[in-house]
């Protein structure tokens, strides 16, 4: 017996009746079918999960069935045909490269040993954004943040710094837009194989064709360089230095590291990161500035336990000497309420299954929609509030952490597939926030009200804020007593 779902049309299934926000859409279906339903998109069946339990069950209980990923033709492409961990259905390749990956470049070690660059990038930052603050400038801070973390990675990865607005960003962030727009366009291939020719005459395939080859000329230059003789040897490399040292001494695996298998993982690297750390920080400030007693409270909290040491930044290790337990509510609960990625990354079955007495076929997509789960009325005590306060009092959320234990919060997933750049995520957006609320009060332009700041969402995988958060900063100024 299959899960119960909406009734499609032959051939095309359900495809015809999907709306944006999937997330919203699905949460909407699960009040009709309950919390495991099934649907037909083309030939491709596709289950979703919307209850804590069924997350626990998805990714836990039976993660080693569901522990593939679709292998959708843009998620081909731009992946060098599976050479990279995001992408790569589950096989003995992917446990390799996920091992190797972690241990080398995503470890505690190896992300505290980039701070200097985040440091650097935001101290930049604090420094534009006083300039603005002695004009009360009216601030995009959307773009500010998503240019302060494209530039931080991009560091870390390719060990290159654009300055904002010259000719060789601009070419940086038109290809970046394109690949985003490829991997959420729709494609016959997918959903239709019989047909998949119409993607070739619609000029599809070329099209994405075109923009993986700039991209990969783009991923080489930057190789290449790194080959040169006459580069100065660094001991604190970034990741091309790392994969490239990794491909010389071996890695302790089958796997011989070719130039393709470098340029998937760099992919990882940058996409992986750069949007998601930017959206996630992007919301945050939303958040705060809609709701000025969190703000506060925040401020407070960062201005008390770091008194000004004539500092022109607050540090990484300043903030784990206090550690900062309501900024870290804070986190925790905008990602509650503004999932980045609010379905995860799908998953694929591997095998037939049984799910609560359900036939799940081998091969089935699989959507969990953690943002109903985290917004569920059910677990959460008012959930379209946005109240940190409940990770700090309630005795049940007070360990709760974002590491996948907990299935009612798991903005980074779960199980094998659980997101293995954590660690790098959390130090980033830590690090943003601190700077943010330390050094500058914040406030909307004239004529708008803080409340009245929308919260719309533009689609894709990753759930952006629609409209650019546009704020003016001041300057907090510290008395002398406190210097
Ligand atoms: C706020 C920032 C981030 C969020 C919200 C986020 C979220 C996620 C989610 C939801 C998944 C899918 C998990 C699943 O299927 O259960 C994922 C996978 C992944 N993330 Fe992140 N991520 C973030 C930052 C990063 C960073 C900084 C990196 C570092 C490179 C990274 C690397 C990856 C990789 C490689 C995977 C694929 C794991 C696999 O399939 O084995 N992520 N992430």
């Amino acid at each position: 017996q299959k899960p119960p779902g909406p009734r499609g049309l032959p051939i095309i299934g359900n495809l015809h009746q999907l709306k944006e926000p999937l997330h919203e859409y699905f949460w909407g279906l699960s009040k009709k079918y309950g919390p495991l339903f099934y649907l037909k998109l083309g030939s491709r069946p596709v289950l979703v999960a919307n209850s804590s339990r069924l997350a626990q069950e998805i990714l836990k209980i039976q993660d080693i069935n569901f522990c593939s990923r679709p292998e959708l033709l843009s998620f081909r492409k731009v992946s060098y045909e599976f050479r990279d961990i995001v992408f790569s259905p589950y096989n003995e390749y992917w446990r390799d490269m996920r091992k190797v990956c972690v241990i080398h470049l995503l470890s505690a070690k190896r992300v505290q040993s980039f701070h200097l660059i985040r440091e650097d990038e935001v101290s930049r930052m604090v420094q534009n954004i006083t300039q603005k603050a002695t004009s009360l400038e009216t601030i995009n801070l959307s773009e500010m943040i998503t240019f302060l973390t494209s530039t931080i990675i991009c560091r870390v990865a390719f060990g290159k710094r654009y300055e904002q607005g010259s000719g060789e960003s601009k070419r940086f962030n038109h290809l970046i837009h394109e690949i985003q727009m490829a991997l959420s366009d729709f494609y016959f291939t997918d959903y239709f194989p019989l047909i998949s020719w119409l993607d070739k005459i619609t000029g599809k395939i070329d099209k994405i064709d075109r923009i993986c080859k700039e991209w990969d000329s783009f991923y080489q230059q930057h190789i290449d360089e790194h080959l040169h003789q006459n580069r100065p040897k660094s001991t604190d490399g970034d990741v091309i230095d790392i994969l490239l040292q990794l491909r010389e001494e071996g890695w302790g695996t089958s796997v011989h590291l070719d130039m393709d298998h470098i340029k998937a993982v760099l992919k990882d690297v940058y996409f992986a990161s750069t949007d998601t750390i930017a959206t996630t920080t992007t919301w945050i400030m939303t958040a705060l500035i809609k709701n000025p007693a969190v703000m506060k409270k925040a401020q407070e909290e960062i201005r008390a336990l770091l008194p000004l040491r004539k500092k022109e930044i607050v540090e990484e290790e300043d903030i784990v000497a206090v550690g900062l337990p309501y900024l870290n509510a804070v986190i925790k609960e905008a990602m509650r309420k503004y999932t980045t990625i609010p379905l995860l990354v799908p998953r694929e079955t591997r095998e037939k299954c049984t799910i609560d007495g359900f036939e799940i076929p081998a091969k089935t997509l699989v959507y969990v929609n953690a943002w109903a789960i985290a917004n569920d009325p059910v677990l959460w005590e008012n959930p379209e509030d946005f109240l940190p306060e409940r990770f700090l009092k309630d005795d049940r959320r007070i360990s709760m952490d974002l590491k996948g234990q907990d299935f009612e919060l798991m903005p980074f997933g779960a199980g094998r597939r659980g997101c293995p750049g954590i660690t790098m995520a959390l130090a980033t957006i830590q690090l943003m926030l601190a700077n943010f609320l330390y050094f500058f009060d914040w406030d909307v332009p004239d004529g708008m009200k803080k409340e009245n700041i929308d919260t719309e969402c533009a689609y894709g995988l990753t759930s952006h804020k629609k409209n650019p958060l546009h704020v003016v900063a001041r300057k907090h100024i510290y008395s002398d007593k406190i210097i």
